[in-house]
C-alpha cells in the first residue's frame, strides 16, 4: 500500500509550491509519485471552475448563482472520480500520492460558506482519509499579498472574510482529524519544505500506519 499525503490551506498558502518540492524529494529517494490536485483537471474540475470559481455568468442559472449544496456536490463528484480513477489505484500500486487539496478543503470552505459540517463530512464519506495532511497555516493578509497580481483562479480568493473563516475552520478541523499537522506558512519556502520532510520521516517512515 502506498502513502497518501495532502497539502491544505487557504488560497495562496504555498500548497502547490510545497507539493512539487515534496514530490521531487520522494522521487530522489526512488519512490514513484503521483502529484495531483482538486479541483482536478478532468471535465468535473473544469465544470467547477466554470460554474463556481470564476464567478462567471455560466454559474448563473435562472438568474441566480448555483446553490451552495450544488457547489458541494460538484466538488464531491469531482472527488469521487479522483478517488476511484486515480488515488486508490495509485495507492494499491504502492505509489506515493500527493494531492494539492482534498476533502478537507470541502469541509473548510463549504462550511465557511454556510453548509453544515456533519452533512459535508457524510457527503465525503466515500473518500479515504489521508495518511498525513499538511495544513499550511497563513494569516489572510499575507495570503492577499501573495495572490494580488496573479490571474484570479477562484472567486473565493478575493473574499477576505471568507478566507478568515476558512482559516479558522482548518484550525478546528486539525483538532478533529488526527492526520492533520499544522505548519507555519509564513516561513521561507525551504524551511517549510524541511519541516514537511521531517514530518514525513517521523510520521510515515518511523511510525508507518498499521
Ligand atoms: N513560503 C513562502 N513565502 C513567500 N511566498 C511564497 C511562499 N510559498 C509560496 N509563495 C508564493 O506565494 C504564491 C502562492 O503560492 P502557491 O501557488 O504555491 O500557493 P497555493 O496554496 O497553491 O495557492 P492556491 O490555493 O491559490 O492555488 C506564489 O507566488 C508563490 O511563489
Ligand atoms: C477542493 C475544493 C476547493 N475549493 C476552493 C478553494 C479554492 O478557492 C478553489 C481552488 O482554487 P486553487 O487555486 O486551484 O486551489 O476552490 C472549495 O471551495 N472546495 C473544495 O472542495
Amino acid at each position: 500500500m502506498g502513502m497518501f499525503i495532502v497539502l491544505e490551506g487557504i488560497d495562496g498558502a504555498g500548497k502547490s509550491t510545497q507539493a512539487k518540492m515534496l514530490a521531487n524529494w520522494f522521487e530522489e529517494r526512488g519512490y514513484e509519485v503521483v502529484l495531483t490536485k482538486e479541483p482536478t483537471d478532468t471535465a468535473f474540475g473544469k465544470l467547477i471552475r466554470r460554474l463556481v470559481l470564476t464567478g462567471g455568468k455560466e454559474g448563473i442559472i435562472d438568474g441566480a448563482r448555483i446553490s451552495k449544496e450544488a457547489e458541494a456536490l460538484l466538488f464531491a463528484a469531482d472527488r469521487a472520480e479522483h478517488v476511484k480513477k486515480l488515488i486508490e489505484p495509485a495507492l494499491n500500486a504502492g505509489k506515493v500520492v500527493i494531492s494539492d487539496r482534498y476533502f478537507y478543503s470541502s469541509l473548510a470552505y463549504q462550511w465557511a460558506r454556510g453548509l453544515d459540517l456533519n452533512w459535508l463530512i457524510n457527503l465525503n464519506g466515500f473518500a479515504p482519509r489521508a495518511d498525513l495532511v499538511i495544513l499550511l497555516d497563513l494569516p489572510v493578509k499575507e495570503s492577499i499579498k501573495r495572490i494580488n497580481g496573479r490571474s484570479i483562479r477562484s472567486e473565493f480568493d478575493k473574499i477576505v472574510e471568507l478566507q478568515k473563516k476558512v482559516r479558522e475552520n482548518y484550525l478546528k478541523l486539525a483538532e478533529k482529524f488526527n492526520e492533520i499537522r499544522i505548519i507555519n506558512a509564513l516561513a521561507p519556502v525551504e524551511d517549510i519544505h524541511n519541516d514537511i520532510t521531517a514530518l514525513v520521516e517521523h510520521e510515515l517512515f518511523e511510525n508507518p500506519k498499521k
